[in-house]
């Protein structure tokens, strides 16, 4: 066998073409469509000019291609279902077959349920078609999962668990068709089992399922195929969420103008606390590679010693003992305020975050800045102003908003909380993870895709916390502050490769922006 699928890769191009007069508008390639939204474009293909047939003829050949561009001729099993994802299969098998491959196909269900176009694929196919079952995996060198597509419409009962079960246990590695069965496309929810794929080729869009856990990691490699879906289906569509991408925000980056000035670039204040040092030093260096023109660290009088001796270009300032922010908060120019990374569950805590939210400035609140409001959530969510973002992780947002059973962020998946979250807050809402969410009170949503594993480590948090208020700082808006962020915090780590530690990330955000710099023609 040849190499394995590795490396993600969405079919979406960077920078849409403006449509021509009269055209439709063309959906951004980062739109992630719900399975009901692509069937519903699958509906209105034949209206546009591209009947099912096409479509399905050229989603089978999509298939094909990307299996013969990673395996060398092995036998395959093609295992078909009931729908258009097993008239998929029967297409990949016929193209297959036809390129010398050794292919066998098993139906799940009766040939008598299909339907329409995946009728006429199965009868272009005109080998033996056998019961899907555990016994036909035996000799596989490869399976080709064409069960079920992404509009799962109930859990699998147990026969369907039972095969799937197989799949995963056959060995062989496993080509997924639109969506590995079991998982549903529409919030990467699997529920009872689902097929782990090594290569998933979906089409025309991206869904959340391809994203979210644990469905971005039953995927296995991600490849989205254009086949040759009209504009014209499309155009009704809204997208509800899309993939983080610098075609989402580049236009409002804050990149340092030339006739520029330290103040033009903002003022960054981050307020620390007096354990955990290095975590506000980490925000604090992260707000200033990423753009703020100044930063400034507010410090309880005991550790300013410390962190004016750690720090060079952040300037240090002692805070009262009482821990009281007017002082500091008394220059307007210190446009983007900080709390959290360091902060620690100390009683002062709160004021401090309230009496920051109360300047009605830019405002990012992390770590115990949320926590310190476990118990009284609604003190802090009465007090968000539409210029916050908030940047929780799983266990912080349950803190916040699961608390009760009238709680905004209680059910539905990762997307959907954060969504709700973020309506009932009034603020941005960044839920962390490998599938890091990012949520806007008017509705918009972002899901980000390039974060690696190995930002999971002590800190990584207070450097985003901090990447996201330098771009505040800058002047970006608090939603796309905040995606931007999240994204260059992802690449910066990707670029580091295994070893990273959250000390790294500020100095590798450089490399970053000169990527981001390169995609974007700045
Ligand atoms: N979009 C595009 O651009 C294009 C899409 N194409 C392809 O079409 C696929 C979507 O096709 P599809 O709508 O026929 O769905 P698919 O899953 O094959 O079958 C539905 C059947 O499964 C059944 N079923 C569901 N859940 C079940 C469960 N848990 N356990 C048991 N049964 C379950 C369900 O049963 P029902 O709920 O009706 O009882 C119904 O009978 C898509 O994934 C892609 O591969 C391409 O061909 C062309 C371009
Ligand atoms: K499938």
């Amino acid at each position: 066998m040849s190499a394995r699928p590795s490396v993600p890769e969405p079919s979406g191009r960077a920078g849409d073409t403006p449509p021509r007069a009269g055209a439709p508008a063309r959906l951004s390639p980062h739109a992630l469509l719900s399975p009901a939204q692509m069937a519903a474009a699958d509906r209105a293909a034949p209206a546009a000019g591209v009947s099912g047939a096409r479509l399905m003829a050229a989603a089978g050949a999509a298939v094909a291609r990307e299996i013969r561009a990673r395996w060398t001729p092995t036998p395959v099993v093609v295992l078909c279902g009931p729908g258009n994802n097993g008239g998929d299969g029967f297409v990949v098998a016929r193209l297959l077959r036809d390129a010398g491959w050794p292919v066998r196909v098993a139906l799940w269900g009766g040939r008598d349920a299909l339907r329409a176009d995946a009728a006429r694929a199965a009868d272009a196919w005109s080998g033996p078609v056998e019961p899907a079952g555990s016994g036909c995996l035996a000799g596989a060198g490869l399976i080709v999962d064409a069960l079920l597509g992404a509009g799962l419409s109930r859990a699998p009962d147990e026969t369907l668990r039972a095969l799937i079960h197989a799949v995963n246990e056959a060995g062989a590695p496993v080509c997924a068709i639109d969506v590995p069965t079991g998982l549903d496309g529409a919030d990467g929810r699997c529920p009872g089992a689902a097929v782990q794929a090594d290569l998933t080729v979906t089409f025309c869009r991206r869904k959340p399922g391809h994203l979210l856990l644990p469905g971005r990691a039953l995927c296995g490699a991600l490849v989205c195929a254009d086949i040759g879906m009209p504009a014209a289906a499309l155009e009704r569509l809204v997208p509800e969420v899309h993939a983080n991408h610098p075609d989402l925000w580049s236009d409002v980056f804050p990149w340092p103008r030339a006739d520029g000035h330290k103040y033009r670039r903002g003022h960054a204040l981050v307020v620390g606390g007096d354990r955990m040092l290095g975590a506000s030093r980490l925000a604090c260096l992260a707000a200033a590679r990423i753009g703020a023109g100044l930063v400034t660290l507010a410090t309880p009088p005991a550790a300013w010693a410390i962190q004016a001796g750690a720090l060079t270009s952040v300037m240090v300032e002692a805070l009262p003992p009482d821990g009281a922010l007017d002082q500091t908060l008394a220059d307007p120019r210190r446009n983007a305020l900080l709390i959290g990374p360091g902060l620690g569950r100390a009683p002062g805590g709160r004021g401090q975050v309230l009496a920051l939210l109360a300047a009605g400035r830019a405002c990012v609140l992390d770590a115990d800045a949320l926590s310190v409001f476990a118990d009284r959530p609604a003190a802090l969510l009465d007090a968000l102003h539409g210029r916050c973002v908030l940047t929780p992780h799983e266990g912080e947002f349950a803190r916040l908003f699961n608390p009760g059973p009238d709680a905004a962020g209680t059910a539905g998946d990762k997307r959907h909380r954060a969504c709700a979250a973020a309506r009932r807050g009034g603020a941005v809402v960044v839920l962390k993870g490998a599938d890091t969410v990012i949520a806007a009170p008017d509705g918009r949503c972002v899901i980000n895709d390039n974060a690696p594993a190995t930002l999971a480590t002590a800190g990584s948090g207070d450097v985003l916390a901090g990447g996201i208020a330098g771009l505040l700082a800058a002047g970006m808006p608090p939603f796309e502050a905040a995606c931007a962020a999240v994204w260059l915090h992802g690449l910066a780590a990707g670029r580091l490769g295994p070893g990273l530690l959250a000390e790294d990330l500020p100095g590798a955000l450089p490399g970053a922006l000169a990527a981001l710099a390169g995609l974007t023609g700045t």
